[in-house]
Parts: C-alpha cells; structure tokens; sequence
C-alpha cells in the first residue's frame, strides 16, 4: 500500500487546473465517482471552477465544462477519444479479425454508405420498424405491459439495420438479426466493469477483461460464427452472379455489397470473409444498441408525459395521411414536433461525465490559460453543457418537449451546446441514420398505441457511475381505436 501510494501519488504540474483535495489515500474520488457522481461534480465547479481534477482509479483526471470543453472537439490533433474508450473495452481483443481497422474507415463508411443512402433505405426502415412493432409489440386490444423494454426496442431497432447491413436475404435468418442485435448486450458487462486494477496499473485492468479471450471464451464468437454461416452461402451465390453476369452483374445494395467490392476482399484467402464480418459488427456495435437508447428513453419520456401525446398523434396524423402512410425523408423531416421531443429526450440522457479523451500531443494550453500535459485524460463534464442556461434558457433543466419547434435547429445539428452526437471532425456521422430511425419508430408507434407509464410516474433513469441505463419498470401499450 505504501509503494502504491508513493508511485501513484499524483503530481500536478504548474498552471494545470486545481486538484480537488481528497481525504482517502490510493481511493481519492473514487467512491464519489462511482455513487455520487452528480452531486461531486457540481460542487467541484461550484468551488474551481471551469476545469479541474479528480483521483479515480489511481489517476488524475481532468474534468471539462462549458469552453474547454468545446475546445476539445476543435484540436483532433491534440485529443483522442478512441485510445481512452480502448481502456476499458478492449474492442481490438474482442474483434481480433479486423484488428488493423482505422475508425476513419467506419466513420467513412458510416457518412457514405449508412447516413448517405437514407433516401434509398427509408423503404427498408419503414417495412422492417412496422413488422418489428407488430411481431413483437403486436395487439393490444387489452393492455399490454412490457418491462425492461430496452431489450424489446432494441430488437425492433436492429431489424432494419440488419437489413441494410447484411440485405434482405440474409436479414430473413432470425438468428443473424438477433445476433446483430444481441452483440453489444453481451459485451456490455465488460463496460461496467469498474477499473479497480488501474490503481496498480492500467495495464493490468486490460490484461485480467481479455483474459478470458485469450483461453478462447469471447463473446463476439458465437455471433461471428451465426452471420459467417448466414453470409457464406450469399456471398457465394453473389460471386456466381458476378462471374456469370459480368457488366450486367446488378449490385445489391446493402453494406456488406460495399465490403465486397473493396479490393480487400478476396474470399479465397482464409478468414477473409471473417474480416469483413467483423467490420460489420464495428458499425453494428457504434450503431443498434445507440440507436435503440435513444429510442427507448424517448418511448420512457413520451410514457410518462401523456399530455404530449396527442399532440404528436395529432402531427403523426396529418403527415401519416399526406404521404399514405409511405414515409419518405422528406415526411421525416416535416415531424417538426416530434423533432424537437427527440432533441429534448436525448438533452437528458443524464449522462454526467462522458466522453474520456486522452491528450496525445505533447500538452495542451487552453484559451483560459490552463495547461494539462501529454498524456493527461481528460472527461468532458457533458450534463453541464447539455443543460446551461446560456444555451437552451432559464428553463435549460426542464424537459419542453416543443423546445426547438421554429429554431431551426433539428435533433441531427451538432453545435457548440448541443453534444450529445460529440463535435467537430468526429461527430457521430450515424446521426442522420439514428434520428430518422428513432423518429420513424415512435411516429409508426404513436399512430398505433396509447403508451403510458404503469407507474402513471415519469421513470427515473438508472445510474451506473456517471452513464445512464434506460428504467426497466412497466410500460403500458393500448390500441388506439
Ligand atoms: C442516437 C444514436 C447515437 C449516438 C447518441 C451516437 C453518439 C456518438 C458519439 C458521442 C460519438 C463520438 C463523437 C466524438 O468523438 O466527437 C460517436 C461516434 C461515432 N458514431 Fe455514433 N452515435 C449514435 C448512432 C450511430 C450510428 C447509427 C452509427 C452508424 C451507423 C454511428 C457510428 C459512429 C461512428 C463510426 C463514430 C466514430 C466517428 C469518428 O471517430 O470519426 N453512430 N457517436
């Protein structure tokens, strides 16, 4: 214990942001940061202000707010997010095959393939939300109650993402889709696994999660083994097509198509196709479970809110009968109201301290003066920006569902304030596809049901350190008659 406490004791360094004095040696903030982290957080401010530190895990980690915080997403040569996230989720160790794979390539693939093709798949998005919602919602002539219905939205949500990952051939196998579907669940206890063995060395907290993996038990196994199987005989079939066909050969227009003309695709090289499913399952792990939260916590928030419900059903109507119940992007983009309600529920996902970051150049000296050095992590306090008065108003902490109706301001516009998809050069580039997804199940589902909570009670989030979980209590479904 006094080896640790004398190797991990920190060092602040001149004109760095101050260190919150903690009491507890090696522990530091830890136990605030893990139990009452909202509350911490908010008088640390209070008393230092903009940025300042905290001991977590036998770290010091510098917290942002406000300024310094948009600063990061401005300097993507000094901050990077995905070595910080790698920490704790060893995604390289968990999908091994395409270990070599830039984020760049996902994040292009994402814009050009997923969010620029929406006008192509809305058709797909639409059939797939509706037959999800009446397979697995269905009647509810009497009331229905679902509980813990993150698992039930997320498996409507992955329906069509399947489908435009992988197409509709393979997305008819039910074990493929739930497998796409079930991927991030399966590995989420790896992210919540709290990093104690970083007070002896960070190291060490990547070495004991992946040891599992290295006698052979991972979690993304079993899923890579259902979509290898699935996509085989369909690449197989796509390649006859091609040879036979040539210039006449009509491209098939899913994700996995792409993959199968980039020239690193060569199905005779072994574990070849096992690369590029892998690939699949980068953009499926940034893409279904994301998605699927924000559609739940919206589904939680509307539930708890009957008096807005009709008039979104009111909305969801008018356009429902213009388009004939065919909606396109355009008729996407005319739900003004149910815009804004989106925009609002995902202004309070409750996320506290999100996004680590580490500093990758050599120090980073901020416009207020304050240096950090290379190597530092850094956490952007996100609740503070996402609620400021400077920003959304003196009501900034209310949820106004029919806040950003006439302000030109979509759920997609990513701005100085509004981060939840992140900024600058990284920002989501899934957001267009995940708003129209979000914003086309709840429109399909406001015109079918009554949904309220069984609480009659707005559902409190569930906290797991400073990141929020959706509520798992009862929501009610009732036909609209
Ligand atoms: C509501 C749903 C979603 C939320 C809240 C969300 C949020 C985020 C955030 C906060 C980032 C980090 C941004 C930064 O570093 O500044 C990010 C990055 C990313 N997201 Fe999303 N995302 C969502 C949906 C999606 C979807 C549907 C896809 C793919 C189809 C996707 C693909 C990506 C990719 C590839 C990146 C990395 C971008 C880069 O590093 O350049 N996301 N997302």
């Amino acid at each position: 214990m006094i080896v640790l406490y004398i190797i991990r004791r920190p060092r602040i360094g001149k004109n760095e942001p101050p260190l919150v004095p903690y009491t507890i040696p090696i522990l530091g903030h830890t136990f605030n940061y893990l139990f009452n982290i909202r509350k911490f957080i908010k008088e640390c401010k209070k008393q230092y202000g903009e940025c300042f530190s905290i001991y977590i895990f036998g770290e010091v980690v510098t917290v942002l707010s406000r300024d310094s915080l948009t600063e990061v997403f401005k300097s993507p040569d000094d901050f990077d997010f995905t070595s910080a996230t790698n920490e704790f989720f060893p995604l390289k160790s968990l999908l091994p095959y395409n270990a070599d794979v830039d984020i760049k390539f996902h994040a292009k693939t994402t814009r050009e393939q997923i969010s620029g093709k929406l006008d192509t798949n809305i058709g797909i998005i639409r059939k797939y939300l509706v037959r999800g919602i009446d397979e697995w919602i269905g009647d509810c002539n009497e009331p229905k109650t679902i509980h813990s219905a993150w698992y039930l939205v997320n498996r409507i949500i992955a329906l069509p993402i399947a489908n435009i990952l992988v197409g509709e051939e393979a997305a008819s196998h039910e074990d493929l889709v739930k497998s796409l579907g079930d991927l991030a669940f399966d590995l989420g206890p790896l992210l919540i696994i709290p990093p104690i063995l970083f007070f002896i060395h960070k190291k060490l907290h990547e070495l004991v999660i992946t040891l599992p993996l290295r006698f052979g038990w991972n979690p993304v196994s079993r899923h890579r083994e259902v979509v290898v199987n699935r996509l085989k005989p369909i690449v197989e079939k796509r390649l006859k097509e091609k040879d036979e066909l040539g210039d006449n050969y009509k491209p098939y227009n899913d994700l996995f198509e792409y993959y199968m003309n980039r020239p690193d695709f060569d199905n005779t090289k072994p574990n070849n196709l096992h690369l590029h499913v892998d690939n699949l399952f980068a953009i499926t792990f940034a893409a279904i479970n994301t998605t699927s939260k924000a559609a739940v916590d919206a589904l939680y928030d509307l539930a708890g809110r009957p008096e807005i419900l009709d008039e979104l059903y009111e909305e969801a109507l008018i356009i429902d009968k213009e388009c004939n119940g065919q909606v396109t992007v355009a008729d996407v983009q005319k739900m003004v109201k149910l815009d804004s309600f989106v925009k609002e529920s995902l202004r309070h996902s409750g996320n506290i301290i999100f996004l680590p970051h580490y500093v990758i150049s050599k120090g980073y000296t901020f416009s207020n003066g304050l240096t950090i050095p290379g190597r530092r992590k850094i956490i952007l306090y996100t609740e503070d920006m996402l609620k400021a008065k400077e920003n959304f108003g003196e009501d900034a902490e209310d949820f106004k569902p029919f806040r950003f109706v006439n302000t030109n301001s979509p759920a997609t516009k990513v701005d100085r304030s509004y981060i939840v998809f992140g900024g600058g050069k990284h920002a989501c580039p899934g957001r267009f596809f995940a708003i129209n997804e979000t914003k086309m199940f709840l429109h399909k589902l406001i015109l079918k049901y009554r949904v309220s909570t069984k609480s009659g009670k707005i559902e409190d989030k569930i906290y797991i350190g400073p990141l929020t979980s959706p509520s798992q209590s009862g929501i009610v479904f009732e036909n609209r008659i």
